[in-house]
């Protein structure tokens, strides 16, 4: 029979779905790498969400590993050219959580316009402030998405009804199937968007795209969201092109680092998140009590499908 190990938490659905195929799957969420490294040699299959890293190492220790299933969207923690070189195969999920993630930039962007946490913090403290309050509205605004796959169309969806022009650039895609987003370059996206959402994976060609040198570019201030991957932007120029008013508002729900910082970059952390104009969410824009469970079962669909 063959072998699955889940080394994270993945909502049953996934398992259950798994053994009905005929597989026989070993649920250990709380697994140590090195105690991974000791037993991957008896599996065909791995499931992982963000923090398991499938590295060269583990890769050496799977002689038998046929696939990878990823729990969610990004394949940045694993190291994709060699497990292909290999012959793994990978499945991924991003059906499952791009109704999370386009829901929640959507909340970042109505909560930065609107100044949310700063009023209501205020309000706790004792200051009612109308002025330094007043919002903007999304109404004639244009909208720029980088990425236009299942992330990016499903903030651009629930744009619709905003009265707002939403464009997009995808390196991958043209003539999108969608009429949500219209076709845009890079160029245009700079030239024209009052709004900059990111939406694509983590490459060593996307990483640190998002720098000062990019931000100087915008012809208008922006409010900029970032629910892909932190290691995108430099959050120093970001905070930086926030104090010289090219950024209006920063939502955030990834930073450069997962997690808190470490002592070094203490001041940094400690400008970025006391900022009014920032909101930061801890990389919960996928992560729903539905995507929990749609991940799992998307996932399981694919796995049916896989041909090993
Ligand atoms: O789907 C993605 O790419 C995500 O970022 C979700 O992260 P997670 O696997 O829930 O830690």
């Amino acid at each position: 029979m063959k072998k699955i190990l889940i080394v994270d938490d993945l909502h049953p659905a996934f398992k259950l779905e798994a053994e009905g195929m005929g597989f026989e799957v070993d649920d250990l969420p709380l697994i140590k790498k090195a105690e991974v490294l000791e037993i991957l040699k008896d599996y065909e299959g791995l499931a992982i969400r963000t923090k398991f890293r499938v590295d060269a190492e583990v890769l050496a220790a799977a002689p038998k590993l046929k696939f990878v299933a990823r729990a969610g969207a990004g394949m940045d923690n694993i190291d994709v050219d060699i497990a292909e070189a290999k012959g793994i195969k990978l499945i991924n999920a991003p059906e499952g959580n791009a109704d999370a993630v386009g829901e929640h930039t959507l909340g970042m962007l109505l909560s930065l316009m609107n100044n949310f946490r700063k009023a209501d913090t205020e309000i706790r403290n004792g200051i009612w402030d109308r002025e330094g309050n007043r919002g903007y509205e999304l109404m004639g605004k244009t909208v720029g998405i980088i990425g236009y796959g299942h992330m990016g169309q499903a903030f651009a969806k629930r744009l619709a009804g905003f009265g707002v022009k939403v464009i997009a650039y995808d390196k991958y895609k043209t003539r999108f199937t969608d009429d949500y987003a219209s076709e845009a370059s890079m160029e245009e996206i700079v030239k024209y968007c009052d709004v900059l959402s990111l939406h694509i994976p983590l490459t060593r060609e996307t990483k640190q795209m998002v720098d000062e040198e990019y931000l100087r570019h915008f012809r208008r201030p922006i409010f900029f969201l970032n629910a892909a991957r932190g290691e995108i932007v430099n959050t120093k120029a970001v905070l930086n092109a926030i104090n010289s008013g090219q950024i209006l508002g920063a939502g955030l729900d990834v930073l450069e680092k997962e997690k808190f910082p470490t002592l070094g970059e203490a001041d940094f952390y400690e400008a970025l998140k006391n900022h009014p104009k920032v909101l930061l969410t801890p990389h919960v824009g996928g992560w729903t009590f539905d995507s929990y469970r749609k991940i799992s079962e998307v996932l399981a669909r694919k796995l049916k499908n896989l041909e090993i």
